[in-house]
């Protein structure tokens, strides 16, 4: 019999919404065990109400602590799989921070809901049992942490929260889902071809995140200079172009040592060294920008937070944003 751990950490998949005031909110007790008791059969589960937050109250510290324990837990016991319940607004982000540095090749699935537990057409626990079923399923071994929701199986690098509340809100925009949840299967029609990780300790560096746009100049770089950061990720325009009064906040923040890795604000494509005009591409590129792979920005930040852990040198954090 497979035995799977169900972490919780909150959500609108573990709220409820008062039906005088409309607002939803975490309550006493988490609804999504009872449900576990009605709807499962064949499958031993054991629950670790590990907390209650809204994912905005989410940080890559509690992310980092949640693998710890899936590591330790894991280690201690016979586990076929894991899923951990999440609220959806940076269940994309946790989800990559886990995929980035769990070591087991285990189907690790993180799952929310888009409705609370008491509304009308409730998502989570439909969510919750297909999230077991990919979790029991052998398939799912050795395809990174999964992302499972509305009869969808997502990769943790592609996924990214598309719709504020829609239920199919979570979508793979450049190569879709891997694979989807019957009534009757789980079935995995292709497969991540890249995937890295790796071995750290800690997270202990701080990386921000930026957005572009048009007429944007460098007063925010070199605010961002005078604070404690090691890094910084852009979300530049198009292909990796940035407005031409970026380059002095950016070569100002290059001298100071801070590694900037730039990503798109598009969500299809990769960044590439193209364009040769002041703030294009190439002069990006020369100045010492990192060029993103097709991360979106909220990942590309985990992902140099934790290389960061690893190394410092440009040259290297580049080959590894290339992979
Ligand atoms: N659907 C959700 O779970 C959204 C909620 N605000 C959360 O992320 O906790």
């Amino acid at each position: 019999m497979s035995k799977i751990l169900i972490i919780h950490t909150g959500g609108t998949i573990a709220m409820e919404e008062n039906k005088e005031s409309g607002a939803v909110a975490p309550g006493k007790e988490n609804p999504l065990n009872a449900t576990l008791e009605n709807l499962l059969s064949g499958v031993d589960v054991m629950i670790d109400d590990f907390l209650n937050i809204p994912s905005p109250h989410m940080t890559p510290d509690i992310m980092f602590k949640i693998a710890e324990r899936i590591e330790t837990r894991i280690r201690q016991e016979h586990i076929s799989g894991v899923v951990i319940s999440h609220g959806t607004d940076t269940l994309e982000e946790t989800a990559y921070l886990l995929d980035l540095v769990l070591q087991t090749d285990l189907p690790v699935v993180v799952t929310g809901a888009m409705r609370s537990s008491n509304e009308l057409g409730s998502d989570g626990p439909y969510n919750l049992i297909s999230s077991i079923k990919v979790a029991c399923c052998d398939e799912a071994k050795g395809k990174g942490v999964l992302v499972v929701l509305n009869d969808e199986i997502h990769t943790a690098k592609n996924v990214t929260k598309t719709h504020t509340s829609n239920v199919s809100t979570f979508q793979s925009p450049q190569y879709g889902p891997i694979g989807i949840v019957t009534k009757q299967r789980v079935f995995f029609h292709h497969t991540l071809t890249n995937r890295d990780r790796y071995h750290i300790s800690g997270l202990t560096k701080n990386v921000m995140l930026l957005k572009a746009y048009a007429g944007m100049d460098s007063q925010l770089l070199f605010a961002a200079g005078n604070l404690e950061i090691d890094g910084i990720v852009v979300e530049a325009l198009g292909q990796g172009n940035l407005p031409p009064e970026m380059m002095e906040g950016i070569k100002h923040l290059r001298k100071k040592g801070i590694a900037i890795v730039m990503v798109s604000r598009c969500f299809n494509g990769i960044v590439q060294d193209v364009y040769g005009y002041e703030g294009g591409g190439k002069m990006l590129k020369d100045n010492g920008i990192i060029f993103s792979n097709g991360l979106n920005g909220q990942k590309a930040r985990l992902k140099l937070l934790v290389t960061l852990e690893a190394t410092e040198n440009p040259e290297d954090l580049h080959k590894l944003f290339l992979r």
